[in-house]
């Protein structure tokens, strides 16, 4: 069964249509990107397929589960570390972590044992009794991808995981999300090439809507007859001429 598989996935506001027909199928364990410059729909991809926004038409499936039709289910197996960190500025590391359990259903030994092994395999520990406003951006951002994971879920969405942040933050945080590939389904929106490149199984380019390319970076590469990943994203992003 795939973690995804999307149908004619549509999203229209009014007239415009910002998410045109999306035909995927994203393998369980993959780390999976999607590509496209400002507007190309991939925020609007991702708000459907975690039940944030209902398709105008077309349907996803999440491991068996439809958006459509079941959305309860698949809020069960998904999670999603947005754009904007969702960490509570003024509680604690561990506090977030604790408070983030207990929402899922855990009690209050349960939230405390989860929110000890989330502190140790993030690599938390040295702040966790800080409180989040004052954490760097990339701490923050560490501590948000720990809070989407503390419900086990079996499909992650990072949207602009390592936004903003400086080359060794953003460096750090590529390790954190190396440890987790395989062990949970990862679809990842970046704008920065170099980190689809370094982390994805496949990455797919959009463009106004549109589906471009689906394809490894050795795949996308030689469909567009370069040598550079930036030179084949140009050429797939631009909105123009026929998808591969
Ligand atoms: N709530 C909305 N109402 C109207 N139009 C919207 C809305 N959300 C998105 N759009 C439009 O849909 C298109 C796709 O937007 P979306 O945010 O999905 O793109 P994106 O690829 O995530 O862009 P970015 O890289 O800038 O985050 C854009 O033209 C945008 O203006």
């Amino acid at each position: 069964m795939s973690a995804i598989q999307t149908r004619d996935l549509t999203k229209k506001y009014k007239e415009k249509i910002a998410v045109d027909q999306l035909n995927l199928s994203i393998e369980q364990g993959e780390l999976f990107s999607l590509l496209g410059v400002n507007g190309a729909g991939k925020t609007t991809t991702i708000k459907m397929l975690s039940c944030l926004s209902k398709p105008t038409s077309g349907d996803a499936v999440l491991l068996g589960d439809s958006v459509a039709t079941s959305p309860m289910e698949v809020k069960k197996k998904i999670n999603v570390s947005p754009q904007e960190t969702a960490v509570a500025p003024n509680l604690t590391v561990k506090e977030n972590l604790e408070t983030i359990a207990g929402l899922y259903g855990s009690n209050r030994k349960e939230a405390v044992k989860k929110t000890k092994e989330m502190i140790e395999s993030f690599g938390l520990s040295e702040v966790e009794k800080s409180k989040a406003k004052t954490l760097s951006g990339g701490w923050q951002r560490r501590l948000s991808i720990a809070m989407a994971l503390i419900s086990n879920p079996q499909i992650l969405f990072l949207d602009e995981p390592t936004l903003g942040l400086d080359v060794l933050a953003r460096r750090d945080l590529w390790r954190t999300i190396e440890q987790l590939k395989g062990k949970v389904t990862i679809i990842l929106t970046t704008h920065y090439l170099e980190e689809a490149e370094a982390l994805s199984d496949r990455i797919a380019i959009m463009a106004k809507g549109r589906l471009k390319a689906v394809g490894t970076v050795k795949e996308l590469m030689s469909h567009t007859h370069t040598d550079k990943f930036e030179d084949a994203f140009i050429a797939l992003a631009s909105g123009n001429g026929a998808s591969l």
